[in-house]
């Protein structure tokens, strides 16, 4: 049944009603025809049993499954029967690799020795290239390690940014003493290794100095618009990139992507290429595919420095042309102040940059990470507020690397069973924050997880509010979207914190003041003082915003009913008292919120929490 809008909206309402149930109901059965037909096509129609005669079914999982679950939880026993049961050794797990990949992220000797011994190759790669070695390496998972190199495994193989285990090791963990002694066992000395590596930026140039000499084209771009300045700024190749501008390669081309080489060079920390690069009059304003200008991706403090002068030098170079070009700092161009990423191996013409650049959030990640286990709390203190747990705490930061079920909502197959099955996995495996859309999920996990510190509060920062798809979900996240939806709406923002009582409301409120005060200034620690009262604000605000849902969200029924003897009263009726507008207290039916008898069974004034 079709109906005019139009005509629909001229009828009275309840005959609109009742002809918008008939639609309804037409669609229903449309529905039910259609899904039918689909049914007797696809060969057999489901009778559909009535819910009382229903049969309980067991969900059952497949044996691969159940293994990767048993490695995670350390269930040796489980592991040995599901082996012997015939659980194939060889199935791919979920978020790539194998299942020794699955080991040695979890640490589980026991069973990586299991899938040894029934024959499963140890130099496996996932689709990143990544061995389990990596992972073990990565991870800092030293008898993983051992028990890689008893078995054999390829200490030289390198993932897709050109890394061998050895790179994603901390300097004086047991992982990379263990490499290094094995390494030199092998007759593998360090200095060959260096050599090994810069061979790359070595061909290079001299390819790109082959290239100025026969007069071949400096700009030529490959499928994805990448041209050789691009690769040479993302990958830290100074002299590559200087041989290029000096022979007039174009300063500013812009991949498929609109990324220019200058992005790459900010976002990769490469300040003496920036230098480079703005003397050769690259154009600082150009805008990314994600609305980005190279100064709001850059990698440190005096990039963005650096890049927003250039911007204005540009900006009045369009006004008045005879103005100079933009100077930099000498100091820059020594190279001194590149930083020191994971960027340096990447394999040049390996891969197209948008690939590169997922996997490198994902190395500067783990790296990053790595990196807090050897930090003195001295040298990470600057934004930590109150809610630090303490210096001993800062030296365990782990965060879970992304994984396929971050989002439920992206599940291919969505029941009850599956979300639970997924949901209970992620719990297992200390994965309390995952999505469905843009809603977070949290589970309690009424222990301390080392995901809150200073440092990760920094991993989330970002220059747009989007999620980043190479960090696990997390609350912090959500914070820095609902501030970059502040700035970009220009009206306040509001989190609806929403569970049974002992949830982790208050825990969770916390963790976004703290975020958001780290993030809006980076003088955090001026905030200090003040942040028990904003935690507490934030609770009313959210209160008085949202005041319709409150009664479903914020407060349960029970503590709204009555007084307890000695027990004071919520300040937030006195709040709306004074604070809401006529019009507002009308629709709440609170014209005289004075004259009800729960606000007026104490006469002190007490703030909720
Ligand atoms: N993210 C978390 N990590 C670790 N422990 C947590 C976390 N969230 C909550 N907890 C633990 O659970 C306890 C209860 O959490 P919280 O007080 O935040 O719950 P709530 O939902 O605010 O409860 P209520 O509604 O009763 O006020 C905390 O004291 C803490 O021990």
């Amino acid at each position: 049944m079709e109906i005019d809008q139009c005509l629909l909206e001229s009828l009275p309402i309840g005959q609109r009603q009742r002809l918008v149930r008939r639609m309804r109901c037409d669609q229903i059965r449309a529905y039910y025809e259609r899904e039918k037909s689909l049914q007797r096509q696809q060969g057999g129609i489901k009778v559909r049993v009535p819910p009382t005669h229903r049969k309980k079914h067991h969900v059952r999982f497949s044996l691969a499954d159940v293994v990767q679950d048993a490695i995670i939880s350390h269930d040796d026993k489980e592991v040995l029967r599901l082996l012997k049961e015939g659980a194939d050794h060889n199935t791919p797990i979920s978020s790539g690799g194998s299942l020794l990949h699955l080991c040695a992220r979890h640490d589980n000797v026991f069973a990586a020795e299991l899938l040894i011994e029934r024959g499963l190759n140890v130099n496996l790669q996932d689709e990143d290239l990544w061995t389990a070695l990596h992972v073990a390496c990565v991870c800092d998972h030293a008898d993983v390690v051992l028990l890689l190199l008893l078995a054999g495994v390829n200490v030289l193989l390198q993932d897709v940014n050109g890394n061998i285990p050895l790179d994603y090791t901390s300097e004086g963990t047991e992982t990379s003493y263990i490499l290094r002694k094995h390494l030199e066992e092998n007759g593998v000395d360090m200095s060959s290794m260096h050599t090994m590596k810069t061979q790359r930026s070595t061909t290079m140039l001299s390819d790109v100095r082959q290239l100025v000499t026969t007069g071949g084209s400096l700009n030529q771009a490959n499928d994805d618009g990448v041209t050789l300045l691009h690769i040479a700024c993302a990958s830290g190749y100074r002299e590559v990139v200087s041989v290029l501008l000096e022979s007039g390669a174009d300063p500013h081309p812009a991949d498929n992507s609109f990324w220019t080489p200058l992005h790459l060079a900010s976002k990769y920390g490469q300040t003496s290429i920036i230098s480079q690069l703005l003397k050769h009059g690259a154009n600082p304003t150009l805008l990314n595919c994600n609305q980005d200008k190279p100064s709001d991706i850059a990698a440190s403090e005096p990039i963005v420095e650096m890049l927003l002068n250039a911007e204005e030098n540009w900006l009045q170079r369009l006004k008045d042309p005879s103005a100079p070009l933009h100077s930099t700092d000498q100091r820059y161009d020594s190279g001194l102040h590149d930083l020191n990423t994971p960027v340096k191996n990447l394999n040049p013409l390996g891969l197209p940059i948008s690939k590169r650049d997922s996997l490198l959030e994902k190395c500067a990640m783990f790296r990053e990470a790595g990196g807090a286990l050897s930090r003195q709390p001295s040298q990470d203190n600057v934004l930590d507020g109150p809610f630090s747990s303490g210096a001993s705490k800062l030296e365990q930061v782990k965060l879970m690397p992304p994984a396929p079920n971050d989002d439920l909502a992206s599940l291919s197959e969505l029941t009850d069973s599956s979300l639970l099955y997924e949901m209970q996995k992620r719990f297992g495996n200390d994965q309390i924050y995952t999505y469905i859309g843009h809603i977070l999920l949290l589970v309690n996990p009424n222990k301390e997880l080392p995901i809150y510190s200073t440092l990760v509060s920094q991993l989330y920062l970002s220059s747009t509010g989007r999620l980043c798809s190479s960090l696990p979900p997390h609350i912090f996240s959500s914070a820095e979207r609902a501030y970059h939806m502040m700035l970009q709406e220009r009206r306040p923002q509001c989190f609806i914190l929403s569970g049974e009582s002992g949830s982790g409301k208050t825990e969770v409120c916390k963790h976004i003041v703290r975020h958001l005060t780290a993030r809006s200034s980076p003088a955090g620690f001026a905030l200090e003082p003040r942040m028990k009262h904003v935690s507490l604000d934030l609770s009313v605000c959210i209160m008085i915003n949202n005041l319709s849902r409150m009664y479903t969200y914020m407060l349960e029924k029970s503590r709204l009913v009555h007084l307890l003897p000695h027990q004071h009263n919520f300040n937030i009726f006195h709040l709306m008292a004074e604070g809401l507008s006529p019009e507002e207290k009308s629709a709440l039916y609170l014209n005289n919120v004075l004259a009800h008898r729960y606000v007026t069974e104490t006469c002190s004034i007490y703030m909720y929490r």
